[in-house]
């Protein structure tokens, strides 16, 4: 097995949260970064990448738990490593040359060395002819290629890359992958490890060695990408690959109850409205009923990560279901959509009742009780859920149970009541049901 560059040891990080209370985003991490893998941590926004990777920087240090670098426990920041980001980070007031100069100057390298070493890795990403150009005057693209610059004129012999191609156009991004991949494959590259942060599924089969992914707060999964570079997209191995990556995106874990038999805790609403989830459901239908998960962001315009929200809601009510990218629309999603206001709002409330756990528990509680405050709710779910997050609960299963026409809240007095027309259905002698 080849050398351990950096190795995280058990690491946990907890920030506090608003209201005092503790968030806990990293959750006991282990991980290795050996010498030749590209190592890519894949999860959907929120799930602790950023988070995993400063530590690794040492840029921020774990609560609990280690990194090393090569054997010796950080101590501030890593020393073997450099980091190139997303917003690329230049110094708008400085040139070309001098953005990239400045790590070695803060590395105490004299100023002719400086300018020599500067001058060489500007060279080697495309950017000669930019040396004396603010950040002002060039594409993204350009100005990504100074960013790299100014990470790989360190030598690092870990590169960390936090989305370092997803504020650049698609062509731009495949270029600058591409290039990145032909000075990874050259000998005399001198960084021998790549970490890459990313919630780009295809972007990480295509880059890495072994993807990492991470599901808010730990390592669900570890894929191991065996194919042979330059790689092909269109490659029925890499599709394979691609489809069971998001498997593990979309789907539950293992171990997780189903939502019918779940607890509000431990199968939370996805925080969308129904008008969202509606949305998709219609666009899938549009589709005849099946749709392509990528294929459809991209027509759309939007990015995957930012549909997987409300893919988790329309999956959790039985509305879809969704096998490696693909959604497809089932019977119940199909009544749903099609139906009329009425019909459709009382399919929503059937599935809602069924197996939106939050909705289920207040529903329970308000056809024994007829009302309940908001505080009892807040209070029970702070026992699996910061307050932030508790209050979205709440704030969703609201909106969910509403559009049912199931429940009322009155935001002046924080009490949640049955829905008018259910209580003048029970008036009129018959069962709240
Ligand atoms: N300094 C901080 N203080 C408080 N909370 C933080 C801090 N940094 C991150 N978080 C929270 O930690 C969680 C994970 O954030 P992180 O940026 O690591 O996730 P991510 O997977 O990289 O997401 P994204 O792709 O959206 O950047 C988020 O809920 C975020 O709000």
């Amino acid at each position: 097995m080849s050398e351990v560059l950096v190795s995280v040891e058990n690491v946990s990080k907890s920030f506090t949260g608003a209201e005092g209370d503790e968030l806990r985003v990293l959750d006991d991490i282990s991980l290795e970064l050996r010498a030749g893998e590209i190592v890519a941590l894949l999860g959907r926004s929120g799930s602790g990448k950023s988070t995993l990777l400063r530590t690794i920087a040492g840029l921020i240090g774990p609560t609990t738990g280690h990194v090393r670098y090569r054997g010796t426990p950080l101590n501030g920041a890593n020393p073997g490593t450099a980091m190139v980001f997303q917003t690329f980070a230049l110094m708008p007031w400085l040139t070309v040359q001098d953005n990239v100069e400045l790590g070695l100057a803060a590395r105490g390298v004299p100023p002719a060395r400086r300018r020599e070493r500067a001058l060489a890795a500007i060279d080697l990403i495309g950017l000669d002819g930019f040396e004396s150009a603010y950040p002002k005057e060039l594409s993204g693209g350009m100005r990504q290629r100074v960013g790299f610059a100014r990470a790989l004129v360190l030598e690092p012999d870990v590169l960390l890359m936090d989305e370092p191609f997803s504020a650049l156009d698609v062509l731009t991004a495949e270029n600058l992958r591409t290039e990145l991949m032909s000075l990874w494959a050259q000998d005399a590259f001198p960084t021998k490890g790549i970490c890459l942060v990313t919630h780009n599924i295809e972007e990480a089969v295509l880059l890495a060695d072994r993807v990492l992914v991470l599901g808010p707060g730990h390592l669900r999964a570890e894929v191991t990408v065996d194919l042979a570079r330059p790689r092909d997209r269109k490659a029925p191995a890499f599709a394979a690959l691609v489809d069971r990556l998001y498997d593990l995106l979309t789907g539950r874990e293992p171990g997780v109850a189903e939502p019918s038999q779940a607890t509000p805790t431990a199968r939370p609403l996805p925080e969308v409205s129904v008008g969202g989830l509606a949305g998709l459901v219609e666009l899938v239908h549009a589709r005849g009923g099946r749709a392509d998960l990528p294929g459809m962001a991209a027509d759309i315009g939007f990015e995957v990560d930012h549909l997987l929200p409300l893919v988790d809601a329309a999956a959790m009510l039985d509305f879809l279901a969704v096998a490696g990218g693909d959604l497809h629309l089932t019977p119940t999603g199909s009544a749903f959509t099609t139906a009329g206001i009425q019909e459709s709002k009382k399919i929503f409330a059937a599935q809602a009742r069924e197996r939106a756990p939050l909705v289920r528990t207040i529903d329970k509680a308000l056809t024994t009780g007829g009302r309940l405050r908001e505080g009892f709710i807040l209070d029970l779910l702070r026992r699996g859920f910061s307050a932030g997050d508790a209050r979205r609960q709440l704030d969703t299963a609201i909106d969910w149970g509403r559009y049912a026409e199931l429940f009322d809240y009155d935001t002046d007095t924080g009490q949640i009541t049955l829905d008018p027309a259910r209580t003048a259905a029970s008036d009129d002698g018959r069962r709240v049901s």
